[in-house]
């Protein structure tokens, strides 16, 4: 496979620019054309139309755009080789033998930018720090010094101040903050402390009495590892995670001699609970659900009522705690059923500005005030928030643009990009690891650009072995710089240090997850900001999130592709000879193309890679179709340009059997009345969180998958909906 050096260059320059894959009289023939290719491009060159030069619009109107890429490279190259004998692909061999190009009409008939009317609303903000430190609480000394010394904090954050004597009270909790406000320690304190402070000492063999879910294998890990430094000095409470992944076996063996706070996902305490005899609820006196709004959501139902059953079943009396940054009235009642007069805990601005105008945190715990909108959620005051319009065809470059320019040109920069699943990760992971990290910082031609760092690619999804996941979640936690691709696994509780910057490459499903994902970076106080890329159709999305008082300013998409003018790498063969010019649009356009020419190339350099393009694109198309019912008036599968999309994978043109499949499909629809198309989606969307989330015994997943597609395909199509929670169902009713 070619690198990215090699693949830097559009148009042949010289005779040896004709691909080795020629030989004889049609090498001849090539090395013609070349040179009458070169001779018009550098007449062309020589005298650029001024008008074109001067122009101040980045993406004109569709006639000046179609007139302008005739003129540009782009049309000459096309008229040079026509797609019959356009030598397509890379090559692999020396610099020299450059390979020519089918190059992409990127900038013409794409959608028109609308004007961002964005409403600009006041966010709720929440005070992070308070000035009571850890030792004024009435916890063991041992505790505080631990607090202290081994985790280096000696002031409680505000919902720490909050939660910690509520909890210690014994009361069941709902406990909402901002992200990175330090809701962990929020609840493993109390639990540490009262579990310490039992008057028969535990033992190891009693089994759990402490049960803290958690929605992730990653998020397990890390909550593990807090409670295992806060249990320093109580070493008889033996901590234990359970996530899957890993054999099950070795988790059976700690099982029988005993953890005493369990960690775990929902989908691996099932799996125990269904598997492994010795594994009890005995002695259960804290049952904690961190992000609660996502285990009590449609993905984790089914797990969440076999756990609560068990537990049930074996002891009723227990303290419950809901915490996350986005517990919303919906979550609030289904908690109501199995809370016993829960205090709700929550840090509002609203609170701190009536009854505090300095800004601190209320003291106590209390119910939310009567004015606050429950789905408007607290977002960190450092957190910086963009968002640009992109047109289809360039979201690609745009990406990989806006990558550069964070993580190339600026130094120290840490980002996580999101995407709507595995399939895109892993394609996008693989693309930009092949064309833009090897040999990154090594531009075809010219010098290092100035301060530019070498890019590093990492991915996190739930299709990757639990090792490698491991692997990768500790390798860019202490990593100061790189590029993680995942999905919405990371968006949850993960507290990777250092992050500056969030990208959601595709829009979340809902608020809660924006403001989930947004919170990776702006932690416990540090600057963080985040873009959100969306296509011109979807500029409504900005209204939608600023309902939920999420405000939200614009960078322009020609200010991300202006940086491709700082790297030489993707010089348009127009401007070859000329040296440090100001960046003008086609100029920026020009090298746009080369980079998706690029991204091209390398999509186009194998029928493997193709049909690899065409999985992740159709990934893409089934995660849009999931968008729930209050969003599809926004993001729907009718208003995406399919050839348009296809070009965002690196495809030259739209496949077709993809719209065949999406016809038979409607077809196939249309003849079963009985499969409401909501009840599709849900389904659809909640196979995507469970195989996101999934428990790590993959195998008897498939295999109940397989069952279920069976039983489903018996039952009478309106048993085909998830069907809530027998404990649960109550409180939506
Ligand atoms: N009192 C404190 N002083 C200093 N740092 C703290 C304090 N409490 C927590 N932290 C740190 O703040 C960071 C965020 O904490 P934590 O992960 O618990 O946030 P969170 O509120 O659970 O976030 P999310 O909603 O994203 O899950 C962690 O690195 C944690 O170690």
């Amino acid at each position: 496979m070619a690198a990215a050096g090699t693949l830097l260059h559009h148009v042949p320059e010289s005779p040896a620019a004709a691909p080795r894959t020629l030989s004889g009289p049609r090498q001849a023939q090539a090395r013609r054309q070349a040179e009458a290719t070169k001779r018009k491009h550098q007449a062309s060159s020589e005298t650029p139309p001024v008008k074109r030069r001067n122009e101040a619009s980045f993406l004109p109107a569709k006639k000046a755009a179609a007139k302008e890429t005739q003129r540009t490279f782009k049309g000459k190259a096309r008229k040079t080789f026509s797609p019959k004998k356009s030598l397509v692909g890379v090559s692999d061999g020396p610099r020299e033998q450059k390979p020519c190009v089918r190059t992409s009409s990127l900038f013409k008939n794409n959608p028109e930018i609308p004007e961002l009317h964005r409403p600009v609303v006041k966010q709720v903000q929440e005070k992070v720090f308070t000035s009571d430190a850890f030792h004024e609480l009435d916890l063991h000394p041992h505790l505080i010094s631990t607090i202290n010394t081994v985790l280096n904090m000696t002031s409680m954050t505000s919902i720490q101040k909050q939660s910690i004597p509520a909890l210690l009270e014994g009361r069941d909790a709902l406990v909402r903050s901002q992200t990175g406000s330090g809701k962990t320690l929020a609840y493993c304190i109390p639990v540490v402390q009262s579990l310490q402070a039992m008057k028969s000492k535990i033992q190891r063999s009693d089994g759990p009495y402490a049960l803290v879910l958690v929605p992730t294998r990653e998020l397990a890990l890390q909550s593990f590892n807090t409670v295992q430094k806060l249990l320093k000095p109580f070493t008889w409470i033996v901590p234990g995670v359970l996530m899957g992944g890993e054999r099950r076996k070795s988790e059976k063996a700690r099982l029988r001699k005993g953890i005493n706070i369990l960690i775990s996902t929902p989908g691996r305490l099932v799996d125990h609970i269904k598997s492994t005899k010795n594994i009890h609820f005995r002695r259960i006196r804290w049952l904690i659900l961190d992000e609660a709004d996502r285990i009590l959501d449609l993905g984790f139902e089914k797990d969440i009522t076999v756990i609560l059953n068990a537990i049930n079943a074996e002891c009723q009396k227990r303290q419950n705690v809901l915490l996350s940054a986005t517990l919303t009235e919906g979550v609030t009642r289904l908690a109501d059923i199995s809370l016993l007069n829960p205090v709700r805990i929550s840090v509002l601005d609203e609170h701190r500005g009536q009854s505090d105008p300095k800004g601190r945190a209320v003291p106590e715990a209390s119910p939310l005030p009567a004015g606050a909108e429950p789905d408007s959620f607290a977002i960190p005051e450092s957190l910086d928030q963009h968002v640009t319009l992109v047109p289809s065809k360039l979201r690609l470059v745009s990406l990989a643009a806006f990558i550069l320019q964070q993580c190339k040109f600026e130094k120290d920069q840490k980002m996580i990009v999101f995407f709507s699943s595995c399939e895109l990760v892993e394609f996008h992971y693989h693309l930009f690891l092949q064309t833009l990290q090897s040999r990154s910082g090594a531009p075809a031609s010219g010098p290092l650009p100035s301060a530019s760092t070498p890019l590093k690619f990492l991915r996190l999804h739930g299709n990757m072995e639990q090792e490698e996941r491991t692997a990768v979640f500790q390798e860019f936690s202490h990593s100061k710089t790189g590029v993680l691709l995942c999905t919405d696994v990371a968006a949850r509780g993960l507290d990777l240090p250092q992050v500056t910057w969030i990208v959601q490459y595709n829009a979340p499903p809902s608020p809660a997850e924006y403001i989930h994902r947004i919170g990776r970076t702006a932690r416990i106080g540090c600057h963080g900001s985040s873009l959100l890329i969306l296509a011109p159709s979807e500029a409504e999305y900005v209204n939608s999130l600023a309902s939920h008082k999420i405000n939200i300013s614009e960078i322009k998409m020609e200010d991300i592709l202006s940086v491709l003018t700082r790297d030489d790498c993707f010089k348009g063969s127009r401007w070859g000879s000329q040296k440090s010019r100001a960046a003008g649009p086609q100029e920026i356009r020009e090298r746009a193309t080369v980079l998706q020419t690029v991204f091209e190339d390398y999509v186009h350099s194998s029928s493997r890679r193709v049909s690899w393009a065409k999985k992740a694109l159709q990934a893409f198309i089934r995660a849009y179709a999931t968008y729930p019912r209050e969003l599809k008036h926004i993001f729907h599968v009718r208003s995406l340009h399919l050839g348009h999309v296809a070009k965002s994978f690196g495809l030259r043109d739209a496949p077709q059997n993809l719209s065949v499949a999406a016809v038979k499909r409607r077809k196939a629809n249309l003849n079963r009345p009985d499969l409401h198309q909501e009840t599709q989606s849900k389904h659809r969307l909640a196979e995507i969180l469970h195989s996101e989330f999934s428990s790590g015994a993959e195998a008897s997943v498939a295999k109940v998958k397989k069952q279920n597609k069976h039983a489903r395909a018996r039952q009478p199509a309106t048993q085909h909906c998830l069907q809530p929670a027998p404990s649960l169902s109550r409180g939506k009713n």
